[in-house]
């Protein structure tokens, strides 16, 4: 069976709720799909001071449990236009994997969300994709695989590099109907492909 790793940083929630879309469509596909988080690098006393809700309660992965999946979907808000530090702290840890080619010729895709329509759906998932080169992973767009994509009439995350959210400048804004469904379709886009995949492996 395809496994897959969805593999998280939220500070506020919209990335995990976004996340159990990505994961309710890897299921549909027929792929094992488990959620993690990466570590967290600030301290409570940070996180309460940027009113930081719970963590969700999934498991915190290591660098060294990466191996065990087929593919990744790793999701996370920008920061800047680009991925957060707690992510990218995550990714630094994977030189020895890199070291000896551990991850090369794995598939993953990203999410994301951000406060403002313009402040970086594009860039963040955009300026990750570094990473999965020098390890030979196999970055796997979204494309226009759902027609939300294309859906103007209201505030809309989300581009053909992957699912997004717009969670507001205050964060109050949760992901839509129409942001989740294209989670959704990332998932199980992605559970066909890898599962493809370790299926010809197999043969
Ligand atoms: C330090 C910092 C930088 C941020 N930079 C941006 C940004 O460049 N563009 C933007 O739209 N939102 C920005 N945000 C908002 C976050 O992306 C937003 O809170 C996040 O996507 C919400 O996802 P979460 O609930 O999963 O944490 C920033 C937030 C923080 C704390």
């Amino acid at each position: 069976m395809a496994k897959v790793y969805i593999v998280i940083y939220t500070t506020y929630s919209h990335i995990y709720k976004m996340a159990l879309e990505v994961q309710k469509g890897l299921e549909a596909s027929g792929a094992e799909a488990k959620i993690y988080q990466v570590p967290e690098t600030l301290s409570e006393e940070v996180l309460a001071k940027m009113y930081a809700p719970p963590k969700p309660n999934v498991p915190i992965i290591t660098a060294a449990e990466l191996e065990e999946a087929d593919g990744f979907i790793f999701g996370f808000g920008t920061r800047f236009g680009q991925m957060p530090a707690q992510f990218k702290a995550f990714l630094d840890s994977t030189g020895g994997l890199w070291a000896k080619g551990g991850l090369a010729g794995k598939f993953a895709g990203i999410f994301t969300s951000t406060a403002s329509q313009h402040g970086g759906q594009e860039t963040t998932i955009f300026t990750t994709i570094p990473y999965l080169a020098h390890h030979g992973i196999i970055y796997v767009p979204l494309g226009y695989a759902n027609p939300n994509l294309f859906d103007v009439s209201a505030v809309n995350g989300g581009s053909p590099y992957g699912a997004g959210c717009i969670a507001g400048g205050d964060g109050s804004r949760q992901p839509s109907e129409s942001e989740l469904a294209v989670a959704k379709t990332q998932g199980e886009n992605f559970g066909k492909l890898v599962k493809t995949y370790v299926a010809g492996k197999q043969q």
